[in-house]
């Protein structure tokens, strides 16, 4: 069966072509689609480098680039451009397919011809070369072929082998950067590997299998399948996400089973919401009818949103659409509870439900807002349900050291406060999770097949009991995307002793889509150098986490005070504005709502439109947690000074301060400025009055 492969660049290009071309090339593939097996509509170059490659027709001015085979039926459309860059493209690239690796790849050999000559001179000079400590065999492994291998060996600088990076395959390319930043032959082979979706034998590759190639380079071209395919492809141009996925991310998502929980890592914007959305859609196309099998879900409502219309727009098959349920984990939580009691739960405000704490302690001489964390982030986190047991717990993240002599009056405090709420039906999230997940456990329902976890880092313990609960153990059962670097909330989670054991079933994400080098190179140093413990207990570190894209470092403001600051920024949006930036994609954060709503009013009276980070109109402004899983082209972090980032402790009704319970508090406001800075695609603009904060990399 003639199949039609789509190359990475034709649809990134074809989505910055202007409507009119557009549609002439939607109608030309219409037609090319109709008749490509026969090779219909394409025409032969004479002097192209690569005799399989074509020229198709689109107007008088553009030409679509095609790869025809000389045998076999795969056609591979390589890329769109004007007339005459599309000819020049045909003489100088060829495609092969990589011996070692089994990629497909191409190369600009008209480029590398014409730069060998001036490698030659230099060469002669030099009696030393970039890669004399390697050997060839070693170069061969790590896929550099019998095309690149005279010119590698030619080089004696880093520099000149950075001028070849759009003259030679990317796999390549990448090979000799690492092995040249003085990797060994090993480390550079790990990192080479990251890109492939599956090692092959170099026995078993056939040079001339472009199928095979393109099924092993899903981050490059993929195939076209059924009636409607080439439509939808075209449809996901501007969200190239649904369509290409890097290998580390295709591994993750098609993997046709994981024998029980999984866990896909990495820093911000490496894709981990992409895989877990393409992994629901790998779940979802084994199932045709029944109620939904596949439960998408995170902790918040808004990201829930936004969740949705990812999976509205990668899943198009509507019955498999309706597979999959997106909901967040208290709405869940909630209908569960409710469903038991016959009536829903209701949720105080926090000042009413402070007031009843307070009540409820009196004569604890704790503090109403101590004893409500004490529960929620002791006796919830840890389900203990008796006092001894309390009294045996550890208090792990409460900051503090609790003498054994208070914990029965706080016991009975908590009893006292929680029976309250009970005849007051009265509720807090958590304690929701946790009814909720008592009730699953209790009456063995379960709702779904499989669970997908986003920004699974935050989730409070009892969330977790939840989740486990919702789906039977088994394989498949659980997905879960996080990063560790990014929590921002108070939850040190286990995954091994909530029974989720994810050993052996856990990957790393390390290219990020999202932001320049410049920006993570900035942002990782304001996470520290203390390691993190992920999810699966063990250390999780960012160091091989970085970014192809490039653009400006992030700029830095000093200000002397708040007012001052607010003008730079009002200066700085109506720059990012006045270079045609859409307001929209503006995001403004602090670390507290004053500092937020200081920059809405300022922005505001500038005479600049503003909403909230989630809803707008306009330039989006909000505190730095309610930025977690957002992303903006531009972002302004502000008021990042001594004394405000990190935030003080608070007082804490006279328990000892634990140090090492505040250097956990410290790591997480770094996470949260870091969290804050990686929301930035293009420009990230951060400022602050007064002494700078401590986590603010030194220039
Ligand atoms: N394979 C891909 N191709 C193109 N774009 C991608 C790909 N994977 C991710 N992206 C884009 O990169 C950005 C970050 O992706 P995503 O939100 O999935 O990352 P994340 O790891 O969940 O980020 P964070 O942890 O910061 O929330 C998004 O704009 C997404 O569309």
């Amino acid at each position: 069966m003639p199949q039609l492969a789509i190359d990475k660049d034709f649809l990134s290009r074809y989505a910055k072509l202007d409507k009119r071309i557009q549609k002439a090339v939607d109608e030309a593939l219409e037609k090319f689609a109709e008749a490509y097996h026969a090779g219909g509509h394409l025409e032969k170059v004479t002097d192209a480098r690569d005799p399989r490659a074509r020229t198709l027709r689109i107007t008088l001015g553009y030409r679509g680039v095609v790869l025809a085979p000389e045998s076999g039926d795969t056609y591979l459309l390589v890329t769109v451009l004007p007339h005459d860059d599309a000819y020049a493209y045909i003489r100088s690239r060829r495609f092969s397919v990589n011996e070692a690796l089994g990629v497909l790849e191409v190369r600009d050999e008209t480029a590398l011809e014409s730069f060998t000559p001036a490698l030659e001179e230099l060469a002669a000079a030099d009696s030393a070369r970039l890669f004399d400590g390697v050997s060839d065999a070693d170069l061969v492994r790590l896929g550099v072929d019998a095309g690149s291998l005279p010119i590698v060996r030619l080089l004696t600088s880093e520099a000149h082998l950075e001028a070849m990076a759009k003259m030679l395959p990317g796999g390549q390319y990448d090979a000799l950067v690492a092995l040249a930043s003085g990797m060994t032959p090993e480390e550079a082979w790990a990192e080479v590997a990251k890109n492939l979706v599956g090692e092959v034998a170099p026995e078993s590759i056939d040079p001339e299998d472009l199928t095979a190639a393109i099924r092993r380079t899903p981050g490059q071209a993929v195939f076209v399948e059924g009636p409607h395919g080439l439509q939808a492809m075209l449809e996901a141009a501007f969200d190239l996400w649904r369509v290409f996925l890097h290998p580390q991310q295709h591994r993750m998502a098609y993997r046709t089973s994981f024998n029980g929980p999984a866990m896909v890592t990495g820093g911000a914007g490496t894709g981990k919401t992409v895989t877990a959305v393409h992994r629901v859609a790998h779940l979802a196309s084994r199932y045709q009818s029944g109620p939904p099998q596949i439960l998408l879900t995170t902790f918040t409502k808004t990201l829930d949103a936004a969740l949705r219309s990812q999976i509205e727009l990668l899943i198009t098959d509507p019955a498999q659409r309706e597979r999959v349920d997106v909901r967040n984990l208290d709405r869940i939580a909630y209908e569960v509870v409710a469903a038991e009691r016959g009536t829903g739960p209701a949720f105080p405000h926090a000042r009413d439900l402070e007031a009843l704490w307070d009540e409820a302690g009196a004569e604890s001489g704790f503090s109403g807002a101590f004893l409500l964390a004490e529960w929620e982030q002791v006796i919830l986190a840890q389900n203990l349900r008796t006092e001894r047991a309390y009294r045996e717990a550890a208090r792990r993240g409460r900051g503090g050291r609790l003498g054994a002599d208070r914990k029965p009056a706080l016991w009975r405090a908590v009893l006292d406060a929680t029976e309250r709420m009970n005849a007051a039906n009265q509720w807090t999230f958590t304690q929701v999770a946790a009814a909720a997940a008592d009730i699953l456990e209790r009456t063995g329902e379960r709702r779904y097949h499989h669970v997908v976890v986003d920004e699974a880092q935050d989730l409070h313990p009892s969330k977790w009991r939840l989740i486990r609960a919702l789906a039977p153990e088994g394989p498949d059962d659980l997905f879960i995307a996080g990063d560790p670097h990014q929590r921002i909330y108070d939850h040190r989670v286990s995954l091994a002793s909530l029974g989720v054991n994810v050993r052996g079933r856990s990957r790393r994400l390390s290219v990020s889509y999202r932001s320049t080098q410049e920006i993570l190179s900035w942002a990782v140093q304001v996470l520290g150098t203390a390691p993190t413990t992920g999810l699966d207990d063990l250390e999780d570190r960012l160091d091989t986490y970085s970014s192809p894209l490039h653009g400006r470092r992030p700029t830095v403001k000093g200000c002397t005070d708040r007012d001052a600051e607010l003008d730079c920024l009002v200066e700085q949006v109506q720059q990012w504005l006045d270079q045609g930036i859409e307001a929209g994609s503006i995001g403004i954060s602090g670390r507290t709502r004053k500092v937020a709503d200081a920059a809405f009013e300022r922005l505001k009276e500038a005479g600049i439109e503003c909403g909230t980070l989630i809803k707008g109109p306009g330039v989006r402004v909000g505190t730095m947690h309610a930025m977690k899983g957002l992303e903006f082209r531009c972002v302004a972090v502000i008021g990042v000074e001594e004394g405000l980032v990190p935030r003080e402790p608070q007082a804490a009704d006279g328990v000892e301060e634990d140090p090492s319970g505040r250097a956990y508090d410290v790591q997480r406001e770094r996470n949260l400025l870091f969290v804050s800075c990686t929301r930035a695609r293009d420009a990230l603009y951060v400022s602050h009055s007064g002494e700078p904060s401590p986590f603010l990399p030194v220039r």
